[in-house]
């Protein structure tokens, strides 16, 4: 049994219990201590986009086992706007979400979502997908924006090199992302129990990913995100990556690798030593007919449900399985009814948290665990 324990998350421990498996060594179980409440890794966080977990109340995505929901930044500073939810006393509040929230940069979505953006050195200069206006994000005003937001874990503002990239293109997308991160850290406000994570880039190239790894880990960040997957490249190419990328960063800090994913993505990865993820496949998927279940997943639009009057998972707890047939679901989904989406969405964020609880008991019992899914 290794006992590491992690640096200071500002003024609270990181307790984590790594037991050494012979064929996953990598894998951990844990505990982040923050202003908000603790966060037991490995985790799975809902995006939350919006300052909400479409379709969920915030007491029912709790009821599910989550410690931790994302929000955004690009999404938030262009309605209701940042300096707005610091008026009404935060993220927190305005959503009333007391455990912890982590917010990503922004850049991610400027990318995919804005119309007509350039990028300077300075940051990023785009027009809003929603009336067009002019905005601009940097790494001090994605942290200022942040910090308005009260989020208990702001992410650096990075730029995520596309998929696929030639390595000229990852070098220099990726040393951009270094002056980025410098420049994050600085605007950063570090207060007891809230941290900062940097995001590494560099592509599928390894000497890239280890030169943004050091320069990251010069600016002592609390945790590290790896950051440029899921972009396309497909799990083969993703777990090529991961079989050393985490190994880059220190081993007593969270690792948390963005935007990851279908449960068998999860279990690879937290194999290959990563703590956190975030995904809006329960969530989206849930909305539009699918249910992840141990008998794989369901596509309850599918007319062999129609008087299936069994519920989609006998023994889960969530209140489709609990007080509803597939027949029923399978009804309201087909009339595009929004109890359907509430319902189908709470059960798969219940068999993602019950996901990632196996994985913790597995790993704090030394057992292996590469069947769960
Ligand atoms: C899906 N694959 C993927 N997502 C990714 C995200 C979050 C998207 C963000 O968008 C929202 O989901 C749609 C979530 O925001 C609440 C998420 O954090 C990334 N964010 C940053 N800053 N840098 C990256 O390199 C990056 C890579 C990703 N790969
Ligand atoms: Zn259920």
């Amino acid at each position: 049994e290794k006992e590491v324990s992690i640096t200071k998350f500002p003024a609270d421990e990181r307790k984590i219990i790594a037991k050494a498996h012979d064929k996953y060594k990598k894998a951990r179980a844990g505990i982040i201590n923050t202003r908000h409440g603790q966060i037991h890794t490995p985790a799975f966080m809902p995006v939350g986009t919006k300052g909400t977990v479409k379709a969920m109340l915030p007491e029912s995505v709790q009821t599910t086992g989550a410690d931790i929901i994302l929000g955004n930044t690009y999404h938030l500073m262009l309605q209701p706007g940042a300096k707005r939810v610091f008026k009404l006393g935060g993220l927190h509040k305005f959503m009333n979400w007391s455990k912890p929230l982590l917010t990503d940069s922004g850049g991610f979505q400027v990318m995919s979502l804005s119309k007509l953006r350039k990028i300077t050195e300075e940051g990023v200069i785009f027009n809003s997908h929603i009336d067009g206006s002019k905005f601009m994000l940097s790494p001090e005003s994605s942290t200022e924006i942040q910090y308005l937001l009260g989020s208990t874990i702001t992410m650096a503002f990075d730029e995520c090199t596309p998929y696929p990239s030639t390595y000229e293109q990852a070098k220099s997308s990726m040393e951009l992302t270094s002056r980025w991160a410098k420049r994050s850290r600085k605007a950063f406000y570090s207060r007891d129990g809230y941290g900062q994570f940097g995001i590494i880039q560099g592509s599928i190239y390894n000497d890239l990913r280890l030169k943004s790894a050091l320069d990251l880990i010069e600016l002592d960040f609390e945790g590290y995100a790896i950051g440029g997957l899921a972009v396309g490249e497909g799990q083969e190419l993703m777990f090529k990556v991961l079989d050393y990328a985490p190994d880059l960063l220190p081993i007593n800090k969270p690792r948390y690798l963005m935007g990851v994913g279908k449960p068998a993505d999860i279990i690879g990865a937290v194999q290959r030593g990563i703590d956190m993820f975030d995904c809006v496949i329960p969530t989206r998927s849930g909305r539009n007919g699918q249910a992840f279940t141990k008998y794989g997943v369901v596509n309850i639009r599918n007319s062999k449900y129609k008087e299936d009057n069994t519920p989609l998972e006998e023994d889960c707890l969530c209140p489709a399985c609990k007080n509803y047939t597939k027949a029923y679901l399978h009804y309201l989904v087909k009339v595009k009814e929004i109890l359907g989406a509430m319902l189908m969405t709470w059960h798969n964020l219940m068999y993602f948290q019950k996901l990632m609880l196996r994985i913790r008991e597995y790993i704090a019992q030394g057992k292996d665990f590469d069947f769960i899914s």
